[in-house]
């Protein structure tokens, strides 16, 4: 597995967020997490990327316990994510967007930084290139200039999953990629998951309310209510599944 969670809780003031959800995600897999609002899908993405400490459980990354590693060391070990509101820089280009993602992951010391080593000029040509080719594979040319700001917000959901794409991530968390979107932006979200996958090799979790891209792209799917597995299984499976029906019905 390249990810499991064992026992995974967390609680807040006393209201158990996360309780004792365990799962696996294979490599190469996509993997969406469901529920009604407030079942806990985006405290597991919280967890994962460790912005929250869990009160109980392990979360293991290739076999190694990330518990209590720091948001950043996970970054660094390539866990990548996008945000449920888009965090970008409004103000700023697609390309320098993006490029604040290469930068997550290096550690040259800042005396390093200021001088512009060699070392240093070098790796920010490497940054430009690697910012290239995700604009290229992403189909942002037409973009590249252009603030933030002056986007619509399809295309904005783009840039934020370029900009995660841009740490090398082996495994990317996107939260709600279908949210705000239009059909046909929803459509293209659907060729994006999947190309990272097939073309990057990059395994994908995704926290997603629209069934129709749930049922279209995941190989498997788990299902919360009230911070509890559901469900775990086969996409069509879980979707399927009464209780998951009902609990979706109650929302
Ligand atoms: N930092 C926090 N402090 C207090 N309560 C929190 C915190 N983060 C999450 N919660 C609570 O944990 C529960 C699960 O929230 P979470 O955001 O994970 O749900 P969700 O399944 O992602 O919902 P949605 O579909 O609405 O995004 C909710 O009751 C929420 O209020």
């Amino acid at each position: 597995m390249l990810l499991e969670a064992r026992n995974l809780s967390v609680a807040f003031g006393g209201i158990k967020a996360v309780d004792e959800v365990s799962f696996g995600v294979a490599p190469g897999e996509i993997f969406t997490i469901i529920g009604p609002n407030g079942a806990g899908k985006t405290t597991i993405f919280n967890l994962v990327s460790r912005i929250y400490n869990p009160t109980g459980g392990d979360i293991f990354y290739g076999g190694q316990a990330i518990t209590r590693v720091a948001p950043q060391a996970v970054a660094r070990l390539g866990i990548a994510r996008t945000f449920q509101n888009i965090e970008l820089f409004d103000h700023a280009s697609v390309v320098d967007n993006i490029l604040v993602g290469c930068h997550v992951k290096v550690r040259s010391g800042i005396l390093s930084e200021l001088l512009f080593t060699p070392g240093v000029r070098r790796q920010e040509m490497e940054f430009r290139r690697k910012v290239e080719e995700i604009i290229e594979f992403l189909e942002l040319e037409h973009h590249r200039d252009a603030p933030i700001a002056s986007l619509s917000y399809g295309i904005r959901k783009v840039v934020e999953i370029g900009r995660a794409l841009a740490l090398g991530p082996k495994l990317l968390l996107l939260d709600e990629p279908s949210s705000g979107l239009n059909p046909e932006e929803t459509e293209d979200m659907v060729h994006w998951i999947r190309d990272i996958r097939d073309d990057l090799g990059v395994t994908v979790i995704m926290v997603e309310h629209d069934m129709t891209l749930v049922r279209r792209v995941s190989d498997r799917v788990l299902a919360l209510e009230s911070g509890r597995v559901l469900a775990l299984g086969d996409a069509d499976q879980v979707i399927s599944d009464p209780r998951v029906v009902r609990a979706y019905l109650g929302d």
